[in-house]
This record gives C-alpha cells, sequence and structure tokens, in this order.
C-alpha cells in the first residue's frame, strides 16, 4: 500500500478459502452430486482448484473428469439441481474458520472500516453460511456470485460495494485468497492483499499481483493501521 496515500475506509473480504476452508463441504456435496450419476468419489486435493470461479464453472470441471462436452451440457441442469439441494444440506457442516479470521474482522472493525463480504458462492449458500458461522453480523453488505450480473474476476462487485459506501476505490481494500480476487480489485482499482493459506485455482500465492500477502486477516488488520497511521 503507497505511503501518502488516502486512509482505508472499507474492506471487501472474500469467503472460501479466506475466511473459511469450505472444501470439506465442497467434497460432500460434489460426491453426493456425482453419486446421483454413479460417478467415483473425488478428493479435497483435486477439489481444492477448481474452487473460486462460482458453481457454474465448478460443475462443469467436476463433470468434465468423466464426461466429454455434449455428454456435460445433457446432464449439467440436472447435476446443478442436484449438487445445490445436497450443498443447501450440508452447508458449513464440515468448513472451519481460518486462524485469526474473528480476531481481524473486529480488529478491522474497530478500526472504524466498513466491511462487506463479496464472494463468487451463490448467495443462497452464503448468508446461511455467514450466520452459522458467527459471521453475518461483521458485514453490512455481502454479495454472492449471482448477486449481480458479473462475478469476480470482473470488478463489477467491487465497484458496487464501493457505491454502496459512497467511498473511491482508493480507500478500499480487497482481502482475498486468489489472483480472481486481485484481477477484480486492480481492476476496480483498490487495494489488495492476499492471503497465502487458500486456493489461488492451485497455483503459488507469489504469483498474484498484489499490495502484500498477509498471514491473516489479522495481520491485514494490522498492515491497514499502518498505513492509516502514516495519514494526516
Ligand atoms: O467459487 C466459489 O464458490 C466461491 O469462491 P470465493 O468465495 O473464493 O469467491
Ligand atoms: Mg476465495
Amino acid at each position: 500500500m503507497r505511503p501518502g496515500a488516502a486512509p482505508i475506509r472499507a474492506a471487501i473480504i472474500d469467503l472460501d478459502g479466506t475466511m473459511l476452508d469450505t472444501v470439506p463441504d465442497f467434497e460432500l456435496a460434489l460426491n453426493a452430486m456425482r453419486a446421483e450419476f454413479h460417478l467415483a468419489p473425488i478428493g479435497q486435493e483435486l477439489i481444492k482448484p477448481m474452487v473460486g470461479k462460482g458453481s457454474e464453472k465448478l460443475i462443469r470441471d467436476v463433470l468434465a473428469l468423466d464426461y466429454d462436452a455434449a455428454r456435460i451440457e445433457a446432464v449439467h441442469d440436472e447435476a446443478m439441481a442436484h449438487y445445490q439441494r445436497h450443498y443447501l444440506a450440508i452447508n458449513g457442516e464440515r468448513s472451519v474458520l481460518f486462524d485469526g479470521v474473528l480476531e481481524g474482522l473486529a480488529a478491522l472493525k474497530a478500526m472504524g472500516l466498513r466491511l462487506a463480504c463479496v464472494t463468487n458462492k451463490p448467495i443462497a449458500f452464503t448468508t446461511p453460511l455467514l450466520a452459522q458461522k458467527g459471521l453475518a453480523p461483521f458485514f453490512e453488505l455481502v454479495y454472492g456470485g449471482d448477486s449481480l450480473p458479473r462475478k469476480k474476476p470482473d470488478p463489477m462487485p467491487l465497484l458496487q460495494v464501493c457505491r454502496d459506501f459512497d467511498l473511491p476505490p482508493a480507500q478500499v481494500v480487497a482481502i482475498g485468497d486468489s489472483s480472481n480476487d486481485a484481477e477484480a480489485a486492480r481492476a476496480a482499482h483498490c487495494f489488495v492483499l492476499t492471503v497465502p493459506y487458500g486456493y489461488n485455482h492451485g497455483r503459488p500465492v507469489q504469483d498474484i499481483d498484489s499490495d502484500g500477502i498477509v498471514n491473516s486477516l489479522l495481520d491485514a488488520a494490522e498492515l491497514v493501521r499502518a498505513h492509516n497511521s502514516t495519514q494526516h
């Protein structure tokens, strides 16, 4: 983050791979969907790099392990219906908060920042999950992958948050685990911080063009505090 730049007034925080390790939930729901088609279960290491681009892409990638393009088209809608039903039934059962998430959110709030959650997860999964994990009270705004016409890496949801908060993007930081989050932030002209413990489509976090890698949301809050303390 640039010294002398305007103070940060809001943070936009990603969900999967940033606040919650949701891969165990994806494993349950995807394998329940695959069982409907008599397909063998798949493991978390295969699933992890597929998370982050929304449900549509995830279902297509998972079906592509066994089916050709024509067969994927033929079963897509049925697969999506199975997946959504199964995911909603197990949502949050196996997901766990990453270290420093609650502390980091509390620190950002205590510094007066406004908080939004922007995820590519469908909003129908996101809202109950945030509530169940005690995250909902931190967020003034929540946008899922299907809340707006375009999702990350498009800047649309981030720009919408800036408008909702009536803040210029240069006073907003996005915090995420993947290039998806960083590309959206760069295109929106927000700051962006990256956590190293998430999924990033199976690629090294160091490859992401961001304003810094932070080990936790608590470290992100410390960086924002340092940035803001240089302002007059
Ligand atoms: O693709 C998803 O379902 C969610 O991904 P995100 O929370 O990292 O944006
Ligand atoms: Mg993510």
